[in-house]
């Protein structure tokens, strides 16, 4: 199945847009588990499995697993999320972005190594560096926009022909690349006015993954009400440390579990087309 039709279904589904990150810092982990880099995987395995509920859409990031030599870990948290929950899909995120060599490469290491739904890509080197991808026509491409922190804005607000280059992105992926209609954007929470001008560029049925609420301060309401479409979908709205680090102490599972199901049901609020 393609990953924008896993979306939509999970969408309903779940009845959610929170997609739950996984970005796991042994120094952050729960007094039971601090510091224990070999616990990564059952870390990230409890948190997905207690989130499961509440979310559309699993992230995890490569870089915390990668700097502490786990990649195995998340090799084995990919392989559980997938056997385990076979309707959520899985982003890897990643962040790429090279020529088309070395792009085949990581576009090998997100879909066969760990088995992604989708990956998260980088625009700057262009079409040829997203080209390799599309080898795999049936997994999304999540592509940098107007990512949520601050320093984005010193490149993405440059003025290009008359308009800031996070729209010129936004345009060249909604518009030129994307061929099997599997591509998507990043578009940060923290920035809500052009969360609402890049929906208002590429049309209703483009996903965004939208970061940035939670532990970057983010603004719900003013996110969904500026990224959703009409039917009241098309974000993966992210939430990482938020949930992971909820509770340092014995009830850390119950404490994801239960700001997750709070930021789903915070976004529902302000959802529209919902009865
Ligand atoms: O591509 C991303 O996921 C991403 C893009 C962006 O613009 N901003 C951003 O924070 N992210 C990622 O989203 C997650 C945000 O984590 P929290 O701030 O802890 O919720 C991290 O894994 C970031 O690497």
């Amino acid at each position: 199945m393609s990953f924008t039709r896993k979306l939509t279904q999970a969408w309903a589904a779940s009845d959610s847009l929170l997609t739950v990150g996984l970005d796991p810092d042994p120094a952050r982990f729960p007094a039971e588990l601090r510091g224990r880099a070999d616990r990564i995987f059952d870390f990230c395995r409890a948190i997905a499995d207690i989130t499961a509920p509440y979310a559309c859409a699993f992230k995890p990031q490569i870089a915390y697993f990668a700097a502490r030599r786990a990649e195995d870990q998340l090799e084995a948290l990919c392989r559980h999320i997938k056997e385990h929950h076979p309707d959520i899909p899985l982003v890897l995120d990643a962040k790429r972005g090279d020529i088309g060599s070395t792009a085949e490469q990581y576009a090998a290491e997100a879909f066969e190594r760990y088995g992604a739904d989708a990956v998260t890509v980088s625009p700057y080197m262009g079409s040829d560096s997203i080209e390799p991808y599309f080898a795999w026509p049936d997994r999304g491409v999540i592509v940098l926009c107007r990512t949520s922190n601050p320093g984005g804005s010193d490149l993405q607000f440059l003025e290009t022909g008359g308009e800031p280059l996070y729209l010129r992105v936004a345009d060249l992926v909604a518009k030129k690349w994307n061929r099997h209609g599997q591509l998507g954007l990043v578009v940060g929470a923290t920035f809500p006015a052009e969360l609402a001008a890049v929906r208002a560029r590429i049309g209703a049925d483009m996903p965004l993954l939208v970061p940035g609420v939670g532990a970057q301060g983010g603004d719900v309401q003013a996110t969904v009400q500026a990224g959703c479409n009409a039917a009241g979908t098309g974000m993966m709205i992210n939430s990482s440390r938020a949930i992971l680090y909820a509770s340092g102490g014995d009830d850390w599972r119950e404490a994801a579990a239960r700001v997750a199901r709070e930021t789903r049901d915070a976004i529902n609020g302000f959802r529209p087309g919902r009865s």
